[in-house]
């Protein structure tokens, strides 16, 4: 079993702080160091047991570190990195879990000149819409998958160690490349987030005076928890994975229109085969999405 004796954690939130509480209890970690912009934050994390010792400074943080975690919001990757180039052993295995993975493929590249073998891009595929460390669980990755995107000049053992951790944690790991999970994602996870703060933000102005959400039923309200989310991380995430997130949006664009029309020429035959295609896929993917 992997063994990891000093890990920092950079950006101690809900997804950072998870994975400590996670490790901690799966008994494979020495000491975390936390690391963070937030004095208050961090000395919080402590109290909880989230991490040993916290340090403000990047640089002093991963001095010493086995393995690095960057739990930060995808803007803010490329600064840390800058911040702790020069303090890092070339031994130390660094991973990130942000959302989108070409994007921190290129900030790697942009601040170290190319990409060192002991950077293992990650994304696990689970969270919630809340933030912070205060939000955080050790159950949040048990039976949810994590998806790595090594390069072609990413060491093995340094993918074995990350692919190690999240498994630890009860997560399944795949690997794939990062344009293609950054397609995948822009699909099933950056654009559904767009829609439903999209949704609420034009309800919100479309109703004016009127308070049109205190009719809102039970479907709205499962509709639109994601647009509870955190506002900045999702405007980074938008910006990172544009390329992909503006193909999905234009599909969706596309096939909103040929409802519109349905709905306009009261085409019931076409809406109702619309609908019975979408749920039957709904239903078939259920058990999978509740896994
Ligand atoms: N929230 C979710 O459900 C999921 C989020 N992710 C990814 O995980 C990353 C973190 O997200 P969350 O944990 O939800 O966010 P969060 O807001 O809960 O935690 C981020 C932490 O990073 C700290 N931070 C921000 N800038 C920093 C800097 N320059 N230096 C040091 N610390 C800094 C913040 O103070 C905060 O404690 C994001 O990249 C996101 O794309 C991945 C999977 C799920
Ligand atoms: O709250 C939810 O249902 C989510 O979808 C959480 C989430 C947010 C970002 C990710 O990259 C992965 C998962």
């Amino acid at each position: 079993m992997i063994h990891i004796p000093r890990l920092c954690v950079i950006g101690v939130g809900l997804i950072g702080g998870s994975l400590a509480l996670a490790l901690r209890r799966a008994g494979i970690v020495g000491e975390i160091v936390g690391c963070g912009r937030n004095q208050s934050n961090l000395r919080r994390a402590v109290e909880l047991g989230v991490v040993d010792c916290y340090q403000t400074n990047p640089a002093s943080a991963v001095t010493g570190a086995d393995m690095i975690v960057l739990g930060v919001p995808l803007g803010n990757v490329r600064p840390v990195l800058t911040t702790i180039r020069d303090a890092l052993d070339s031994a130390t295995i660094i991973t990130d879990v942000g959302s989108a993975k070409r994007c921190v493929i290129e900030d790697i590249e942009a601040v170290f000149g190319d990409i060192p073998a002991r950077f293992v891009p990650g994304h696990p595929v689970a969270g919630t819409e809340k933030s912070g460390v205060e939000a955080a669980f050790a159950d949040l990755f048990q039976k949810r998958r994590t998806i790595l995107t090594p390069l072609a000049q990413t060491d093995p053992q340094a993918v074995s160690a990350v692919a190690a951790l999240w498994e630890a944690v009860g997560a399944e790991v795949i690997s794939m490349s990062a344009d293609h999970h950054d397609r995948m994602l822009a699909a099933t996870s950056h654009l559904p987030h767009l829609l439903a703060f999209g949704l609420v933000d034009t309800l919100a102005r479309w109703g004016g005076d009127e308070d049109i959400f205190q009719y809102a039923a039970g479907g709205f309200r499962d509709f639109t928890r994601i647009a509870s989310s955190d506002p900045v991380m999702w405007r980074d995430i938008c910006i990172a994975n544009r390329a992909a997130l503006l193909e999905a949006l234009e599909h969706y664009r596309e096939d909103l229109g040929v409802l519109t029309e349905l709905v306009r020429c009261l085409d019931g035959q076409a809406l109702e085969r619309v609908f019975r295609n979408a749920k039957a896929v709904r239903d078939r993917y259920l058990p999978l999405l509740e896994r």
